[in-house]
């Protein structure tokens, strides 16, 4: 979509707004106002204000825009042949890391740019309102800090993850010792988080802690790929430093949920307020296209955690950025509810990047969910109601998508 953005926009006659605010609110016969990027407005449909432009939802669905909080779209090529070699029954392992990153060198500044840029022009045309990208798939500091940089243009949340395989031929020690000195000097400029892919095959406990401590003493908010190939030191390791996420989780021991949930003691989910622990981020593209078992969504809401649902966009692991396939399967296979499902792509991603409460005086709005103040992310779908997601697997249901206010779809 393109054209001139209307001062302010009336949504009325939406079938169901599902706000995935504080207080939960699904409204029925709703309508919705927002002036420029923020909301002003939300209400039953007849008690409506007027707006520049008045727009007729004719029943729809209205959700937050996803937000997307765990991908690596900064890359170049792909790994069909490990794809087709998985499906015939070869295990994942961390090794292809360096076939992407291989080919991720090879292309120019601005063959990685418009690569990076169509992915996101992809994620958007789904729904996707609010995109993190990590690097990865550089290596080595002028590769790293070029990731960095282009992500940062594309993209709203960047984080580092130079920790991601320790590239052929290179010392692990010294690489790690790399990873926590030049390297991160090179990125830090253009990103807000660090990560660590913490499991066999990429970096031990000791190496990730290395990692952490380092990135948090730059002042980085961490996150911690972990337990997705077995169980791991990762998530103890992301609740001992206090990491915004633990991403993968695919095998848990009890101790494991125990403490994530014990993060999230001391806050409180009806005000938002206190203080927030780490969010678990399931990623069940990536879980399917492994052939691991799906993350427990249901175990660790059940005993507490605050949850995410994230695409994993990458070449090796979840080819793909839709959102929408993640909740369907979230509730199909992982048991949520469809307002749980959608909760986690939306709100719970932004709890994951530290982006769900704002500041409506001057500043950088909540994202991923809808109330007066926050950043009018809207996603309206071709469908009635946010069960459609559920209920009719792999139809494409993104009717129309504004981000920050503007109609991008
Ligand atoms: N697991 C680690 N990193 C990516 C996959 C990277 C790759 O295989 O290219 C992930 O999140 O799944
Ligand atoms: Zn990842």
């Amino acid at each position: 979509m393109s054209g001139t953005t209307p001062a302010s926009t009336l949504i009325t006659n939406i079938g169901e707004l599902m706000t995935q605010d504080l207080e939960h609110r699904v409204l029925k016969d709703a309508a919705i106002v927002f002036e420029g990027e923020r909301i002003s407005w939300i209400g039953p449909s007849h008690d409506a204000p007027s707006a520049d432009e008045m727009l007729d939802a004719e029943g729809r669905a209205v959700l937050p825009g996803w937000v997307d909080s765990h991908s690596h779209l900064v890359f170049a090529g792909d790994r069909t042949a490990e794809f087709e070699a998985r499906m015939a029954g070869q295990s994942y392992s961390a090794g292809g890391i360096a076939v992407t990153t291989g080919a991720t060198r090879s292309v120019s500044d601005d063959e990685l740019t418009a690569l990076v840029r169509g992915r996101v022009e992809e994620a958007v045309s789904q729904g996707t309102t609010y995109l993190e990208s990590k690097t990865g798939y550089g290596l080595d500091v002028e590769n790293e800090a070029r990731s960095a940089r282009i992500a940062a243009a594309e993209v709203d949340e960047v984080t580092y993850l130079g920790a991601h395989l320790v590239p052929a031929g290179a010392d692990p020690e010294e690489y790690t010792d790399l990873v926590c000195g030049a390297m991160l000097d090179a990125v830090l400029p253009h990103v807000r988080w660090a990560d660590v892919f913490c499991e066999r095959g990429a970096f031990t406990e000791d190496q990730s802690r290395r990692v952490l401590t380092a990135a948090r003493d730059a002042g980085l908010g961490l996150r911690v790929h972990g337990n997705q190939l077995g169980e791991g030191p990762g998530v103890a390791l992301a609740v001992e430093f206090g990491a915004a996420s633990v991403d993968h989780v695919n095998y848990l021991s009890d101790l494991d949920v125990k403490a994530l949930a014990e993060t999230w003691a001391g806050w409180d989910a009806s005000t938002g307020s206190g203080t927030k622990g780490t969010v678990a981020t399931c990623l069940p593209a990536c879980d399917l296209s492994t052939r691991q078992p799906l993350a427990p969504g249901r175990e660790l809401i059940d005993a507490g955690v605050q949850i995410a649902l994230a695409a994993n966009c990458n070449p090796g692991t979840s080819y793909t950025s839709s959102m929408a396939f993640c909740v369907t399967t979230a509730v199909l296979q992982m048991h949520l509810s469809v307002h749980e499902a959608v909760r986690a792509a939306t709100y719970g991603g932004a709890l994951a990047l530290g982006r769900e409460s704002g500041n409506d005086v001057d500043g950088e709005r909540a994202v991923g969910s809808l109330a007066v103040g926050h950043r009018a992310d809207l996603h309206m779908l071709k469908a009635p109601s946010a069960t459609h997601l559920a209920y009719r697997p792999g139809i494409p249901l993104t009717h129309s998508v504004w981000r920050a206010g503007v109609r991008s779809v």
